[in-house]
């Protein structure tokens, strides 16, 4: 009889970066039997100059080698026009600001991502993401919550909060408790081929290139007025979905005087309003002033991890990576949409973007801010 014990496999998304690298030695030092897996979500164009999938695949590939895993690579980026891209330019053509990071990980990384996983024999998947999974017993049912990582400064579990049951319960992070300087320290000492390499930054198809150009290959111009919150025409905007709540640069109004202080300073003018009927952008002048501030929020398309909806009362909730949980209560929710009412106002609350609600460290699931 054989009685070695097979051991079981984890799928890793390797990017070429020091997340998931890192995240791969982990796996294998806790006895996973570990493949990875290396995505390519987006053709290159004739932007070459800021596509860095060839190199990201190399690295992913040396790392893999280091390692002595074996990897693969797929190709999602038939999926990721259809199910993510196409989304995204709904979105901005609606005047909306959405977040592609978001849906993404839903529907790529672990939709498409955890099929082809599955094919590959995987018992899970992992990723490097710094959030954490627990499962807990509820009423005889288990239970996977999703936690935010323990480093605070790296925190993720926001663009993780539209996945469910079916794929927490698939899913590993094996950062979730570890702080990012230590993955680097580690990095380095396994003299992993990446160890120094730069954190992506930005929406991943976009990287590093101008986000103007680019969304315009894709969305017509259509100029319209400037106007001020007392309806003063200064200049001219080159169409509603280039433009963002809360931006201050890029308005092209930079020689109109704000309002003065006492002091001849004069405070800079923000994106507060777009009137998409009459093709209309507002700014105000001030960061603080008050059509800037809003004290509640209604999100539509929620999306609840434990598969049903939170009950009303207090929590935490993010309207923006990286910010600090806002305390709020939720006022109304379904499985559908919900509203929040903050204990205090909240600056530039974005439509398309998602609101995140949050017990403590446990997040709860979310909506998109309309
Ligand atoms: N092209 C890709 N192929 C496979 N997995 C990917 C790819 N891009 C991202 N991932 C997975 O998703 C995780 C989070 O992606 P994100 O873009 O936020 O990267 P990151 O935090 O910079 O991590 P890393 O340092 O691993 O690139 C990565 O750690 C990786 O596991």
């Amino acid at each position: 009889m054989n009685t070695t014990l097979k051991k079981p496999r984890v799928v890793i998304g390797l990017s070429g970066g020091v997340d998931s690298s890192v995240s791969a030695w982990l796996l294998k030092e806790q006895g996973y039997d570990v493949v990875g897996l290396f995505m390519k979500n987006w053709e290159d164009d004739d932007d070459s100059e800021y596509c860095s999938t060839r190199q990201d695949w190399i690295d992913a590939a040396s790392v893999a080698d280091v390692l002595g895993i074996d990897i693969e690579a797929v190709n999602f980026s038939a999926e990721y026009k259809d199910r993510v891209f196409a989304e995204f330019l709904r979105e901005y053509s609606a005047g909306r600001t959405p977040n592609p990071d978001v849906l993404c990980n839903a529907e790529i990384k672990f939709k498409a991502f955890l099929d082809h996983a599955m094919t590959l024999g995987a018992d899970f998947i992992a990723t490097g993401h710094y959030a954490r999974v627990r499962s807990i017993e509820v009423n005889g049912n288990t239970e996977y919550q999703l936690l935010k990582g323990l480093d605070p400064l790296k925190d993720q579990s926001y663009f993780l909060h539209r996945l469910n049951q079916a794929q927490l319960s698939k899913a590993i992070f094996p950062l979730g408790e570890i702080c990012k300087t230590e993955v680097r320290k580690i990095a380095q000492q396994l003299k992993l081929p990446n160890a120094t390499k730069k954190d992506s930054t930005g929406i991943c198809f976009i990287g590093e290139r101008p986000f103007r150009e680019f969304l315009n290959r894709y969305l017509p111009t259509k100029p319209g007025p400037i106007l001020t919150d007392e309806g003063k025409e200064i200049g001219q905007h080159t169409g509603l979905a280039f433009y963002t709540l809360g931006q201050r640069k890029g308005l092209g109004i930079g020689g109109v005087k704000g309002y003065q202080a006492d002091d001849g300073t004069a405070d800079a003018w923000y994106v507060a309003h777009k009137d998409l009927k009459n093709n209309v952008l507002y700014v105000v002048s001030g960061h603080d002033h008050p059509w800037l501030l809003k004290p509640e929020l209604e999100a539509e398309d929620a999306s609840w991890i434990a598969g049903y909806t939170p009950a009303l009362g207090n929590y935490g909730a993010k309207t923006r990576y990286r910010q600090q949980d806002a305390q709020c209560q939720l006022v109304s929710a379904d499985d559908k949409k919900f509203t929040l009412a903050f204990e205090q106002a909240q600056w530039a609350v974005t439509p398309g973007q998602s609101a995140v609600l949050y017990d403590g460290d446990i997040c709860l699931g979310g909506g998109i801010i309309y």
